[in-house]
């Protein structure tokens, strides 16, 4: 016999405790309301323990070796190759070796109380929990539940696939073992970041990717980025699709690719992408159908608001992952700061509506300036629009780009290359993106950052001056090709 459910009644339900669900729990109980957290894995989520932490962990000592082996004075020191083991080890040491204790403190410090088991919708406001302890429970939300479940990965339909034991980024990431040679499959962040952190802990990689890598970013870039791999001994095969895999008796992988060459690998690693986790939510109890193929997808309104929900009221929200629009831990985190701080808000009747862009209740940088960066060596740094985005977007854009030679790049690492792209509003004289590739460019983006979201204008801008001699002294060249 199922257990009646133990109902309680909180301000505001979350589900799922990563990055986004956390921030919105936080924000909410510090405008005064109370929170629950269900989280079914670890408190924390993805990028604490299968993504962002442990995947920068992995590539940060080989950017640091490469760095010093790129340092004349520097580089006659090196006398060895990464030492994997100790890799490893302190790839464990930033996900606490997969423990949950300290976010779980967090969560507790901050008032908010947390329910471990996996939730779905039963009726507007209503989550039914499955506790992990085999309690059953039943939360009644008062203002808001809020959607922070994350994504899942893509599965590509490629004949054999299904029968052989490969990696999705969580395996690979959590890697006991560096295994011969890896094939990945899929030239997006994920991917890329992933076959060069292998290549430099001693794999043999092949990267498969049926168009180009990082077919979203600038050519230019993301060819500064292909050369780095290539540089690792990381084979590209590039506008190539995969038919078929199957598995060897002796444990290996065979891939057949549609060129009609083959390949054997050791492991292979899947990272092709990923969707929102909306599926066993129990969203059709609140009124939403798949599509066609199987699929929910939810319209957000710039606080979050899920459009079209049943029931009474504005009560669904969706942030980070969940919500589908920028696959970004500190996206993720912006929308749950503006999403909490507008629940909190409605509440006590301090928000009608939607709210002006710009305000701190409106997620307006989803539309303007999301910074991202492949954590690869050389990195590839972006904010804002891209030239084909901003002219798709009805701007009259325009492009100023160069190779990154300054002074300090020449300090930086011997034979250093790198570019630089701004885009530009040619009616307000303001910037609409921008991006950097080269060694160590990551840290030059928030400029662009502050510059894209402040819209500053151009004649402004010419005085913020960069430190000689630094990378940022590419903003100066820029500025000066534009015309200034
Ligand atoms: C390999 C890799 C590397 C990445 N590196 C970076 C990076 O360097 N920088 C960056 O900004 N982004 C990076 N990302 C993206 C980043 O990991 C995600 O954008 C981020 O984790 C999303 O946070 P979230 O809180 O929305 O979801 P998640 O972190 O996925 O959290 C969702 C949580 O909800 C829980 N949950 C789901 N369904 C239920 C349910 N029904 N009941 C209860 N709990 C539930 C899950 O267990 C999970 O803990 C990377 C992604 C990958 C795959
Ligand atoms: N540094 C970072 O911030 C970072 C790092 C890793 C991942 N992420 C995030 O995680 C998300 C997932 O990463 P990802 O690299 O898996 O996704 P992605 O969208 O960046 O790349 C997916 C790749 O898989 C390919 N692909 C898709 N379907 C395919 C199919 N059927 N067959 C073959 N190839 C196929 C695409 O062409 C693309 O190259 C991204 O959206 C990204 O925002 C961020």
């Amino acid at each position: 016999m199922i257990p009646e459910p133990v109902g309680r009644d909180f301000d505001v339900v979350v589900i799922g405790a990563g990055a986004a669900g956390e921030n919105v729990a936080g924000r909410v109980v510090r405008g005064g309301l109370t929170a629950v957290l269900v989280e079914a894995e670890l408190v924390g989520g993805e990028c604490s323990y299968w993504a962002c932490m442990p995947s920068k962990a992995l590539l940060r000592p080989g950017t640091a070796l490469h760095g010093a082996q790129t340092t004349p004075g520097a580089k006659e020191a090196v006398t060895r190759t990464l030492d994997a083991a100790a890799v490893l080890a302190r790839r464990n040491y930033f996900t606490s070796n997969w423990q949950d204790d300290s976010q779980v403190d967090w969560v507790s410090d901050t008032g908010i109380e947390l329910v471990r088991g996996r939730a779905a919708l039963t009726a507007p406001r209503t989550v039914e929990v499955a506790g992990l302890d085999g309690t059953q429970h039943r939360l009644q939300a008062r203002h808001a539940v809020v959607l922070a479940t994350g994504s899942v990965p893509n599965t590509p339909p490629i004949e054999g696939l299904q029968d052989v034991d490969a990696w999705g980024t969580r395996e690979a990431t959590s890697a006991g073992e560096v295994p011969e040679r890896l094939a990945v499959l899929g030239g997006g962040v994920a991917g890329t970041e992933l076959a060069q952190a292998f290549a430099r802990l001693g794999s043999s990689v092949t990267l498969i990717a049926r168009s180009g890598l990082l077919g979203s970013f600038p050519e230019e870039a993301a060819q500064l980025v292909a050369a780095g791999l290539r540089a690792d001994g990381v084979e590209l095969r590039l506008h190539t699709a995969t038919e078929r895999i199957h598995a060897n008796d002796d444990g290996t992988v065979h891939i057949a690719l549609a060129d009609g060459s083959t390949l054997t690998a050791d492991k292979v690693l899947v990272s092709t992408g990923r969707r929102p986790a909306l599926a066993g939510l129990g969203l059709e109890h609140v009124g939403f159908e798949p599509d066609e193929e199987g699929r929910l997808r939810l319209e957000t309104d710039n606080t979050g608001l899920v459009t079209g929900a049943g029931g009474e009221g504005s009560w669904l929200y969706a942030v980070g992952d969940a919500a589908g629009r920028n696959l970004y831990t500190h996206q993720g985190k912006y929308e749950a700061r503006a999403t909490g701080d507008a629940i909190a808000a409605r509440a006590k009747g301090g928000l009608d509506g939607r709210p002006a862009d710009w305000s701190r209740f409106a997620q307006t940088a989803n539309e303007h300036a999301v910074p991202g960066v492949v954590f690869t060596d050389p990195e590839l740094a972006t904010v804002g629009r891209s030239l084909d985005r901003a002219r798709k977007d009805g701007y009259n854009a325009s492009s100023v780009e160069l190779p990154i030679q300054v002074a300090g790049s020449s300090l930086h690492a011997e034979n250093y290359e790198g570019w630089a792209q701004l885009v530009i509003d040619e009616d307000r004289k303001v910037l609409l993106g921008a991006t950097f590739a080269g060694p160590d460019v990551a840290e030059l983006l928030h400029a662009a950052t502050v510059a894209v979201v402040g819209e500053v204008p151009l004649d402004r801008l010419w005085h913020a001056v960069p430190s000689y001699p630094t990378i940022s002294e590419v903003w100066l060249r820029l500025l000066e090709k534009y015309g200034l």
